[in-house]
């Protein structure tokens, strides 16, 4: 296969949808299921009876179903759940090995589409029968009740198609995925990626979890106020807002969320495959400060600046380790590095084969993505606060410059263990809009070079940041030209715009 190719498009057996970031819970679509049961056609209830952890009694403990934490046991199975055991199936344990659920479809699909976008939760039997890899060679999404399935690599004939059980978990250590998805799918991961992870210096592992830790209970919490000052001065104006003292604060600290964060809270905690709340809580600072008119305030300037030296601390301890991780590792083997000589489908093989032999330092990169990608919130915060108004600002486009370059190391990150995923494309759509802002030209000034009459070709960065996004969008929609690739295109970054 190649990249982008077709896998599947199937449709589902049984499927719930929801309002967009409020997900159907996976025991309303078990008691769905089950109150259809003894009107089934037979061949469907075959291939659910098929499913893994079907069968009554073989199957292991039952994963708690995701998104339904805290619920009461559905009602309403009485029954017809009774008609489907003594068909030997249990319905439950075959829903919560083999759902999948979503905050939200496919975004620029829907978008495409002119469709309000849903959550949804369903049995899709054909899509049920592939395992899990934490560096997955396929990606899957939903368009209206469609399941989607695409190669994101060359894949040789024999080798066994994997996507990734795991949301955005898929960017955390080892230790935090096997631990999700042994509690969920009942399962210890031992894929290529898991393998490699557990090959690192156990010191350079237990900074790992540390790192993540952090990112996610000491550092988001920041971002966090960071949301909450910028709502703040969206409901009230920046002059109220700055009068909050230092003490004031320092109490708000782990305060109830401001209107933004919160928004962003519920959606983290809404599903499946929904965004981890580190990611979640600074993306909407950031989304709070574009509402906040006049920008920045000195007060949320002041809580930037004192993010920078924890992120910094955080970022050093990680460089330091990578680098000794990289003097002690020859990153990639000869063959590897040699160009292919034989056209694009050696390049595509080789490709291949490097993806699957993920590197220590790409392992190690990627169960570090929440720090970089909060390194990278925070340049774009600084950049996005304004000349004078950010902390460290140095030569005007520094910070937009030191912006891009953490996005775009992100974005390479994904490049290893998420391909094709919708964070990949919002991550190059940003890029691309943040470098089509940066070279717009000034008012005032000549739209053309003086005589020339001819279009000038698009700077260096935007061409850099487009030929991202070409290569994300490919893997993710499959090939696609001319207008149609234009209006994907164009879609990406509305749907990337609006989820940021
Ligand atoms: C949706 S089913 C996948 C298809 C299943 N293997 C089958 O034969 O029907 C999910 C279950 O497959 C198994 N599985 C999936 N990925 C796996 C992996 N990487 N290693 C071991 N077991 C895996 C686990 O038992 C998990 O609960």
């Amino acid at each position: 296969m190649e990249p982008g190719q077709l896998v599947m498009a199937v449709g589902p057996l049984a499927v719930l949808h929801g309002p967009q970031d409020a997900m159907p819970s996976p025991d309303a679509l078990a008691d769905l299921v089950a109150s259809r049961w003894p009107h089934l056609p037979r061949e469907h209830r075959a291939l659910l009876a098929a499913m893994h952890g079907a069968g009554r009694g073989g199957a292991e403990p039952v994963a708690k179903s995701e998104g339904a934490e805290g619920q009461p046991a559905a009602s309403g199975e009485g029954g017809q759940a009774d008609a489907a055991a003594a068909d030997g199936v249990d319905v439950h344990a075959l829903v919560s090995y083999n759902a999948y659920g979503d905050a939200y479809e496919d975004l620029p699909a829907a978008d495409l589409r002119g469709a309000t976008p849903r959550s949804c939760v369903g049995l899709w039997p054909h899509f049920a029968t592939l395992n899990h890899s934490c560096a997955p060679n396929c990606v899957h999404y939903v368009v209206g009740d469609t399941m989607v399935v695409r190669a994101v690599e060359a894949v040789q004939p024999g080798t066994e198609l994997h996507v990734s059980y795991l949301g955005r978990e898929d960017l955390a250590p080892r230790q935090v995925r096997q631990a999700a998805l042994e509690s969920r799918y009942g399962f210890r991961c031992d894929c290529a990626r898991c393998r490699t992870e557990a090959e690192l210096p156990q010191q350079l592992q237990e900074l790992l979890v540390q790192l993540y830790d952090r990112s996610r209970h000491e550092l988001a919490p920041r971002f966090e106020r960071l949301a909450s000052a910028a709502a703040h001065i969206v409901e009230s104006g920046p002059s109220s807002a700055d009068l909050d003292s230092e003490e004031d604060e320092e109490e708000e600290e782990g305060e109830a969320l401001g209107g933004e964060a919160a928004a962003a809270a519920r959606r983290a905690s809404g599903g499946a495959a929904a965004a981890g709340p580190a990611l979640t809580a600074a993306e909407s600072a950031k989304r709070a400060l574009k509402k906040a008119s006049g920008g920045a305030s000195p007060r949320w300037s002041a809580l930037l600046a004192a993010l920078e030296p924890r992120l910094e601390e955080a970022a050093r301890s990680l460089h330091l380790a990578l680098k000794e991780l990289q003097e002690d590792d020859v990153a990639l083997d000869d063959d590897d590095a040699r160009p292919a000589a034989d056209g694009g489908a050696a390049a595509a093989a080789a490709d291949a084969t490097r993806r699957q032999r993920l590197t220590r330092l790409q392992a190690a990169q990627a169960a570090s993505y929440q720090l970089l990608e909060l390194v990278a919130l925070h340049a774009e915060l600084t950049a996005a606060a304004g000349p004078g108004l950010g902390p460290g600002l140095g030569p005007a486009g520094a910070p937009q410059q030191a912006a891009s370059s953490a996005l775009a190391a992100c974005w390479h990150v994904l490049d290893t263990v998420a391909r094709g995923s919708e964070l990949q494309v919002f991550q190059a759509s940003k890029l691309l809009g943040d470098a089509l802002r940066t070279s717009r030209p000034r008012p005032g000034a000549p739209r053309s070079p003086p005589g020339g009459s001819a279009a000038p070709p698009p700077p260096e960065p935007v061409r850099e940041a487009a030929a991202l996004l070409g290569q994300a969008l490919l893997a993710r929609y499959g090939r696609q030209r001319g207008q149609q690739l234009t209006a994907l295109t164009q879609a990406a970054m509305r749907a990337g715009k609006e989820f940021f």
